[in-house]
């Protein structure tokens, strides 16, 4: 999917990113990469490290120049704009705060850059800080904030320019799980108080799902696939994004008539007949439904090999398959035990190889 699939005007995009390449030397890192954000839209580009998320992130923010394509903010092409001409503001990994510049400072930096009057940048900047709760810092250095003040600072800083499109390069990858699932929530509903585009960079498919509306999922310098959460995570379209995004069963099929194919886990019906004679099919662990008695589709007779407590859950491994099985903690279903399995044929995702 590399062309934008929305079919909104042009004017309610925020962002708009067309045929772009980039090759450093003869290494090609983005190879014809085509997305679109509406105006108020939390985009995020998923992937593995390397696959060019940071590259993409950079040409949007005019750090980096593309080889070929187009960048199109609120509209306008920007592509001959340099970075701070641009309405597009980016927060680092780093957070790459002024080290001398106390919190207040920092936050004013992009607007007293602007020659934006002193009054309204004491304004501006009190409001931002006010808003991402770090007005009491105002006067400290950044070595006198912890990992997720100094976060705070950073969104802060980028916010209270008013970007139309705000990118964000791994923020939260500095801090502490705990902390980190909290900024997630926070960050998504500053996003929808605030109304702006958001386009996040992560490898972390917990964090994608948490704070986006849609998930760009790339892989080598490439789309592979864009859409909804809910649409990307339940209904993958190939292997690789089956794999990367859900950790869902791949069994092996081959073709054996109209809307069947053959599993090691024995003969299932499908949603749609693959195209393949071979290939792959996924489910999800916790769309496997366990039963006493055999069910009346897709039932498949299985063996617990392994039953792993995880707390909210229970993981089986279950033979043949092998199948994770996801159910609840209240099911005894100890190594060796024999229970029937239905694998439910709208949960069945045909994959493209
Ligand atoms: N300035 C550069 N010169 C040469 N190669 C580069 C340069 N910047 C990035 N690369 C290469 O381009 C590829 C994509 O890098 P990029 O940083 O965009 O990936 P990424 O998906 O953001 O990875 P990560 O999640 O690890 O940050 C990598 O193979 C990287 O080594």
């Amino acid at each position: 999917m590399q062309t934008p699939t929305s079919s909104a005007s042009a004017s309610e995009f925020s962002l708009a990113v067309e045929h772009i390449r980039k090759s450093f030397g003869s290494v090609q890192v983005l190879a014809d990469v085509s997305f679109d954000a509406r105006q108020g839209e939390f985009i995020t580009l998923l992937g593995p490290s390397g696959c060019g998320k940071t590259t993409l992130l950079r040409i949007i923010a005019g750090l980096e120049r593309a080889d070929a394509g187009r960048v199109v903010v609120a509209g306008q092409g920007v592509d001959h704009l340099p970075a701070n001409r641009r309405s597009v503001n980016t927060v680092f990994q780093s957070y790459a705060l002024f080290p001398h510049l106390t919190v207040f400072e920092n936050v004013a930096f992009g607007l007293r850059s602007r020659r934006v009057p002193s009054p309204e940048v004491n304004t501006r900047v009190q409001q931002g800080m006010e808003m991402l709760r770090i007005a009491d810092f105002a006067r400290r250095l950044p070595h006198q904030l912890s990992g997720g003040q100094k976060q705070r600072v950073a969104l802060a800083r980028a916010l209270v320019n008013q970007p139309e499109v705000l990118l964000l390069d791994e923020p939260m990858s500095a801090l502490d799980a705990k902390l980190r699932a909290e900024v997630q929530v926070e960050l998504r509903r500053l996003q929808r108080s605030l109304g702006k585009t958001f386009v996040l960079v992560t490898h972390d498919q917990h964090e994608a799902m948490t704070v986006s509306d849609r998930i760009i999922v790339m892989n080598r310098g490439k789309i592979e696939q864009q859409g909804p959460t809910v649409e990307v995570y339940e209904r993958p379209r190939n292997r690789f994004i089956a794999e990367f995004f859900g950790a869902a069963n791949l069994l092996s099929a081959q073709r054996c008539g109209e809307q069947r194919v053959m599993t090691p886990a024995g003969e299932l019906s499908v949603r749609q007949t693959p195209s393949w004679e071979s290939g792959t099919v996924a489910i999800h662990p916790e769309w496997i439904e366990i039963s006493d008695a055999p069910p009346a589709k897709n039932g498949v007779q299985a063996v617990v090999r392994e039953s792993i407590y995880r707390g909210d859950h229970v993981e089986l491994i279950m033979e043949p398959g092998p199948l994770r099985v996801q159910v609840s903690p209240r099911l005894r279903a100890e190594p060796g035990s024999t229970l029937w399995l239905s694998l439910p044929e709208e949960r069945l995702e045909v994959l493209d190889d």
